[in-house]
């Protein structure tokens, strides 16, 4: 039932005053700030509205220093500052991936200019980028299995396959970096480790902008889609603004303009989309509060442990549902549970003399008051379910919390998590009981 109402709106009024609250610090003092606007200046950029600061919600991001207006550029970044695959072509390494079968793709090459540049240290010419860029990352492939294993389910399926997804990218790219050996002194399994390209994978899928470029034969035909623009790939992520971000080939340069107006002194926000925590957490290593897209998802198994005992004909149910491909995205969210999760709960309570209703079920039409008050008795019970599962998780953490200071931070990721999912499951839990008021 998420029909975009009066909770989510409240949500995003609450969210837009806290981060006017939230002032940010100035870091463009910094050494390495004052590395990369030289080098920035180099390559004939000069910044005028944004300068870098650290924020108290969000971590380090950029402020303004004036307010900006609706339809505003807020950054124009030339195409010599960006990092794309045709620097990664017109360098040193282009003749050895031209040279290698099969050819590597546009993610390899950029991750293998990453992993050297930063092993080049003084004599790289991207140093003052290179430096500014985390050492650390908390996507799920940088987190210890133990705080991998607190994600809710659905987050931990997805957090495993990504790392066996970047094990393998690793694995299937020892070859290609052994032919890199005559450029190196030291051997290249020492500058290419494992550590070495998970922290470049990182660097490029939580920072890269979006750049669709044409494909160049010596490499591989995936979507060479990823640049990474420095000094730009500061801009923090909020769910609240709109911009436009795209490269223009007239001025030739990135640039954003934004939908939503800034005031002076405020941490500038980009929207890198729609996404709920779970997506936010698995691609960029973080969560956003208050994230008006954020849910519980519900797995199918969750679903049939939670129906009557007495539920009829539950596995000719199951298999409609998976035809229908209603077995999948059932969420609970701030608004209470999402549509398919009650047409999906409706359709597995129908009683056996309901059952050749099934099809009006799915197009949302209500078949019996004792069919609606069945399928939210059961999305209640499933709600309470989480609710006490959430609660012995955040206990769990903070248990941890006390003995693994180490983990410190991985386990604030997690709890942020897990303590926006309460809200969530609360809200949904609230929102329940006025639906089933109608039936009692
Ligand atoms: C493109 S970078 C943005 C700049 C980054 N904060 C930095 O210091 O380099 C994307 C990363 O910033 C962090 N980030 C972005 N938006 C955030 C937010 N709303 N709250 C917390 N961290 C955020 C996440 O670590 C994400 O992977």
């Amino acid at each position: 039932m998420k029909n975009g109402g009066g909770r989510t709106s409240r949500i995003r009024r609450r969210k837009l005053f806290t981060s006017s609250e939230s002032r940010g610090v100035n870091e463009s003092y910094k050494p390495e700030f004052i590395e990369l606007k030289k080098w920035l200046k180099d390559r004939r950029f000069e910044d005028t509205t944004l300068i870098p600061a650290h924020f108290p919600g969000t971590g380090r991001g950029l402020m303004s220093k004036t307010s900006l207006q609706e339809g505003q550029t807020i950054i124009s970044l030339p195409e010599s500052c960006l990092l794309t695959t045709d620097t990664v072509i017109r360098s040193y390494l282009g003749a050895y991936i031209a040279k290698w079968q099969p050819p590597p793709s546009p993610l390899l090459a950029l991750c293998t200019f990453l992993v050297s540049e930063k092993h080049a240290g003084d004599r790289s010419p991207w140093k003052p980028y290179l430096e500014v860029l985390p050492k650390a990352y908390t996507c799920p492939v940088c987190l210890e299995p133990e705080v991998v294993n607190l994600l809710p389910n659905p987050l931990k399926t997805k957090a495993w396959e990504q790392r066996s997804h970047v094990w393998e990218f690793f694995s299937s790219s020892r070859g290609f970096f052994s032919s890199l050996q005559p450029l190196f002194s030291e051997a290249v399994e020492t500058i290419f480790s494992y550590r070495a390209l998970r922290w470049a994978w990182c660097a490029v899928n939580t920072r890269a902008v979006y750049m669709k470029r044409p494909p160049l034969l010596c490499l591989s035909p995936e979507p060479d889609t990823c640049a990474l623009a420095p000094y730009l790939d500061l801009l923090n992520h909020s769910p609240d603004v709109q911009v436009k971000a795209a490269f223009n080939e007239e001025t030739r340069c990135y640039e954003i303009r934004t939908a939503t107006r800034c005031g002076k002194h405020k941490e500038v926000f980009i929207c890198y989309g729609p996404h709920d925590n779970h997506r936010l957490l698995l691609e960029y290593g973080f969560v956003c509060v208050s994230n008006p897209h954020a849910c519980v998802y519900v797995s199918k198994d969750i679903l049939v442990k939670y129906l009557p005992s007495t539920a009829k004909q539950m596995n000719k149910k199951i298999s409609i549902l998976e035809d229908h491909d209603f077995t999948e995205n059932l969420t609970f969210g701030w608004d209470g549970p999402s549509w398919r999760l009650l047409t999906a709960l409706k359709l597995l309570c129908l009683e056996a003399e309901e059952f050749t209703c099934w099809k009006k079920v799915l197009l949302g039409e209500i078949i019996s008051d004792t069919n609606e008050k069945a399928s939210l008795d059961v999305a209640q019970k499933i709600c309470h379910y989480f609710i006490e599962e959430t609660h012995a998780v955040l206990r769990k953490v903070s248990r941890m919390k006390d003995e693994e200071v180490a983990l410190m931070n991985q386990l604030t990721l997690v709890e942020t998590l897990r303590t926006e999912e309460l809200k969530i499951l609360q809200a949904s839990a609230k929102a329940l009981t006025t639906l089933q008021t109608a039936f009692s």
